[in-house]
């Protein structure tokens, strides 16, 4: 039988044109990045806990809005299995999982005072963003080593608009979160940049898990950016239901997860 390490081209190990600062195949012959696979653990632990804490939210703005962590743990997956192969095939699933990941978040929570003249409502914006997202999965082929960059454009893209929407906003625990998650990312994109343009520094003194420590940050700067935004969101779509934000496991907590709670539940639920 064909182990999956002998599968020809695009399964095959390190097939991939990318290749991250970690040492190969350093702990085990099976794993080309240990640390790189492993610290993917992240995805299993926070995407599970944002699915729960998001429901009340969910329920009453939108239940699709739980496919963003759905989709957070197929990207958890594809991870694992990139860095486990550095294959092609594994490295178009991680980058693409990422790109539906951020589709699936514009089409619900991009504002729309900001849709395009001849959007007429959410419907059609979330047509208009599948009809991108296929055109820049196909497209997505043509150079693969571009795809990161292109997606890490769109982290700029939304800070850009978290920015405009915080305009004079006075609420201290809505700007407490918004400076966290901007920390956050930029501590998660200082690893990753430095990872893939400084290596020979940190292979000098034996540190190769910038990548890994990414995972780690990036996964907790969504969880944080992702509330905030859910949250701008839900103050403007179910201002009834007057949202509110607090803190996984205690609220005093200074490190724990962001969520929404609904001070007030409504029967009606209001759809976009
Ligand atoms: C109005 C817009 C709402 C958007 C909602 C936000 C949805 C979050 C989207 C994406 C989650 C990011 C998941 C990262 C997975 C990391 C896997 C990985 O490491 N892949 C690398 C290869 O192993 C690959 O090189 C990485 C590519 C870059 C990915 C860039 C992702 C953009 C992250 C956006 C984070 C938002 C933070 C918001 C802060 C206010
Ligand atoms: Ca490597
Ligand atoms: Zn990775």
């Amino acid at each position: 039988m064909l182990s999956f390490e002998k599968m020809p081209g695009v399964f095959s190990y390190e097939s991939s044109a990318v290749d991250w600062c970690e040492d190969n195949y350093k702990h085990s012959d099976n794993v080309v990045e240990y640390f790189n696979t492993m610290s993917n653990f992240v995805f299993f632990v926070v995407a599970p806990i944002m699915l729960y804490l998001m429901h009340p939210y969910a329920r009453e703005r939108n239940l699709a809005i739980h496919l963003v962590w759905l989709m957070m743990i197929f990207v958890g997956l594809f991870s694992v299995y990139f860095h486990m192969t550095l294959s092609f095939v594994g490295q178009m699933l991680d980058e693409l999982s990422i790109l539906w990941v951020l589709a699936i978040g514009y089409s619900l929570w991009f504002p729309r005072k900001h849709f395009p003249s001849f959007v007429r409502d959410r419907t059609s914006f979330s047509r208009l963003v599948l009809v991108i997202t296929a055109t820049s999965t196909v497209s997505s082929f043509i150079k693969p080593t571009a795809n990161a960059y292109a997606l890490n454009c769109f982290a700029l893209h939304i800070l850009y608009s978290v920015c405009m929407e915080l305009k004079g906003c006075t609420d201290q625990r809505v700007l407490r979160l918004a400076w966290a998650s901007f920390g956050l990312w930029v501590l998660a994109i200082s690893c990753w940049i430095s990872d893939r343009f400084g290596c020979s520094f940190w292979q000098k003194i034996n540190f190769c898990y910038l990548h890994g420590i990414w995972h780690i940050l990036i996964v907790v700067a969504t969880a944080y950016g992702s509330t905030l935004i859910a949250y701008l969101d839900a103050s403007v779509e179910i201002p009834h239901s007057l949202p509110d934000l607090q803190y996984w496991p205690q609220d005093s907590w200074a490190l724990g997860l962001p969520y929404i709670v609904l001070k007030s539940h409504t029967k009606t639920r209001k759809r976009c």
